[in-house]
């Protein structure tokens, strides 16, 4: 812990001056992890008028690892002072007219970032250049922050708003940050996904952004998982192979439609957090699901995987495209009154017991200590030879047969602007572990009960006909085998709902009696699957969702009063 007024003081200073903000005289101190200032007691004195009711002095400090660039001022950048003081501002920038700005990230409301500035003035032309020199020698040695990226835009998803979005909020930022950028507006589905598995130079990136919801991210996801198997020699169609983590960050600008990714992973769906959270070269890891029928490779996935009730809402909501976000508004209730249900046969591999459970109600969050602990590859390798001495320590793969309305499966909470809390509130980002919810058939209240406590506080585990399960891999087997030929199949369809049973009583519908895979928002083609769990296996430009208390030097907006006796943590 260190004092703040330390920081003023000596505390490994790298340098000190007497500048000017905001055409009062401040002592700026700058040390390898704080920039500070503070008026001088001579400007307070003169600011205040009497000499002997001088105002306490107010400390500032940022972050140097918040700070997004340090730039010569440009000449437009005083307005909001000029119109505070427009004499004042024209006495300072002729007294002292060299000046260098300093952008930093300010938090506004619910883990919303923004682009902050603050800007000091100098008589002495050397002083400002060498304050910007030191600032950015600082700067250079964050060597995790991305100096070359690529970038895909999804025209078309969301509210098609994904251009105008990069270029007017993001664009400006990754300029200013000196981030050198190839931009790739995508023409076509799996454009990306195609550009990355086979054509990108990845050597020249430190990152990938995505602008777009998470069926574009989906693509991100597989070009470089896919890209980063094959340039190590590893075959994704084998269920049990261990796959090589990617190497290359991805970032997510949200412009899609539900952007759960980008919200359970940073707090909220806006393009300028998470264009400030790539700056800072930000990293959250992440569990990848990869999802197999029989010996062949199908997908991965990272947020859900649904059965039933999410299955049927994408299908049906990807007819209606061309309504934006609001198709999923229509489509869930129409899939809700079709209150179809499912039969099948799930088994899964229990997590051991100190992975916590869904319903501790431990929410991930950044820094997250259950997430801390990554398994090496000798940890794994003993996790598959001790598999079976494990399995039984947590009883073993479990099999339940049933009728379902919905499985899904969520390797984090899938949080989104329609669920604050999201699908399950305490699933973990990087714990190597799914959340499997089945939501046994239950009347239309039920479930209705049920959607509806994703919106409040209300548990929605807490019922009968719900259980959650913490697994590290599980199996779905529908109730008949797509295999046979539909003409064996005599059974009738699933269905209690509104809609006329179409097909007659003895032909069986494959249709009706199975529903579809929501994957990441991208529809699967089969029924049947087997999930393992791929402990972190990509890495995102976040840093998970932070607790609203942040330490007080994380907030440079407030002002401290010199308080002889707080204590602030500056590590
Ligand atoms: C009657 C009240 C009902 C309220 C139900 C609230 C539950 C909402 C839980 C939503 C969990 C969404 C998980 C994320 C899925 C996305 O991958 C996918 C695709 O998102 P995209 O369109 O690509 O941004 N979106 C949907 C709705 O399936
Ligand atoms: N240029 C394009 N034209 C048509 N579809 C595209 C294009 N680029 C990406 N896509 C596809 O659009 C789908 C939806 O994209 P997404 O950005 O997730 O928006 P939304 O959240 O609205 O679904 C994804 O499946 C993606 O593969
Ligand atoms: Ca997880």
């Amino acid at each position: 812990m260190t004092r703040l007024s330390d920081i003023m003081e000596t505390q490994d200073r790298l340098l000190f001056s007497k500048l000017f903000h905001k055409h009062r005289q401040v002592e700026v101190t700058l040390n390898r992890s704080v920039l500070a200032w503070k008026e001088t007691e001579k400007s307070r004195k003169r600011s205040s008028g009497i000499s002997n009711r001088a105002e306490t002095a107010h400390i500032h400090a940022l972050q140097v690892c918040e700070i997004v660039a340090v730039h010569t001022k440009d000449d437009d950048q005083d307005n909001k002072e000029t119109r505070r003081s427009r004499a004042e501002a024209k006495q300072t920038s002729r007294l002292h007219p060299h000046a260098f700005t300093v952008s930093y990230i300010r938090r506004t409301r619910q883990h919303q970032w923004c682009c902050s500035e603050v800007i000091f003035h100098s008589a002495n032309q050397a002083l400002s250049e060498q304050w910007i020199k030191v600032i950015n020698e600082q700067l250079a040695l964050l060597t995790h922050r991305p100096k070359s990226l690529l970038v895909y835009i999804n025209p078309y998803g969301g509210k098609r708003r994904g251009k105008r979005i990069y270029e007017q909020k993001v664009a400006p930022l990754f300029g200013r940050a000196c981030i050198s950028t190839d931009v790739i507006v995508t023409e076509r589905a799996n454009h990306a996904r195609d550009h990355l598995k086979t054509e990108a130079n990845l050597d020249k990136y430190d990152g990938v952004v995505c602008v777009g919801g998470d069926g574009m991210f989906s693509e991100i996801l597989h070009g470089l998982i896919s890209r980063t198997q094959t340039d190590n020699g590893v075959d994704p169609n084998q269920p049990d192979a261990e796959l090589v983590p990617c190497s290359v960050h991805i970032g997510i600008i949200p412009a899609g439609s539900t952007d759960c990714i980008c919200f359970a992973t940073v707090g909220t769906n806006d393009p300028v957090t998470s264009a400030l959270h790539i700056i800072v070269g930000d990293s959250q890891p992440m569990d990848v699901c990869s999802v197999h029928h029989n010996d062949s490779f199908l997908r991965y996935s990272v947020s859900l995987l649904g059965y039933g009730f999410y299955g049927d809402v994408l299908k049906d909501s990807e007819r209606k495209r061309w309504m934006g976000p609001a198709r999923y508004d229509l489509s869930g209730v129409k899939t809700f009154l079709s209150h179809n249900y499912y039969e099948g046969s799930i088994s899964f591999l229990p997590a051991e017991n100190n992975m916590g459970d869904p319903r501790d109600k431990l929410q991930c969050r950044s820094g997250c200590s259950v997430c801390q602990h990554k398994p090496s590859s000798k940890d794994t390798q003993w996790e598959m030879s001790e598999e079976k001495e494990m399995s039984d320590k947590v009883g073993g793969w479990r099999t339940i047969r049933g009728k379902f309305i919905a499985i899904n499966a969520a390797s984090m909470s899938c949080a989104c602007p329609r669920s604050p809390k999201g699908l399950s509130p305490s699933a973990h980002l990087a714990d190597g572990t799914t959340d499997l919810i089945l939501v046994r058939k239950c009347s239309r209240l039920d479930f209705l009960t049920h959607l509806l406590r994703h919106t409040n506080k209300e548990d929605q585990f807490d019922h009968s006909f719900v259980e959650v399960h913490r697994v590290r891999r599980f199996n779905f087997q529908p109730q008949q085998n797509e295999m046979h030929s539909l003409e064996d199949l005599t059974e009738t369809p699933k269905k209690t709902g509104f809609r006329p049973i179409c097909s007659a009583q003895t032909n069986y519908n494959y249709q009706d009696s199975h529903s579809s895979w929501n994957c990441d928002g991208e529809i699967l083609p089969h029924a049947a699957i087997r999930v393992s769990v791929q402990p972190q296996l990509i890495r995102l430009f976040a840093r998970g969702i932070e607790e609203q208390q942040q330490s007080l030097l994380e907030d440079p907006c407030t002002l401290w009063a010199l308080e002889p006796n707080t204590h602030y943590s500056v590590d």
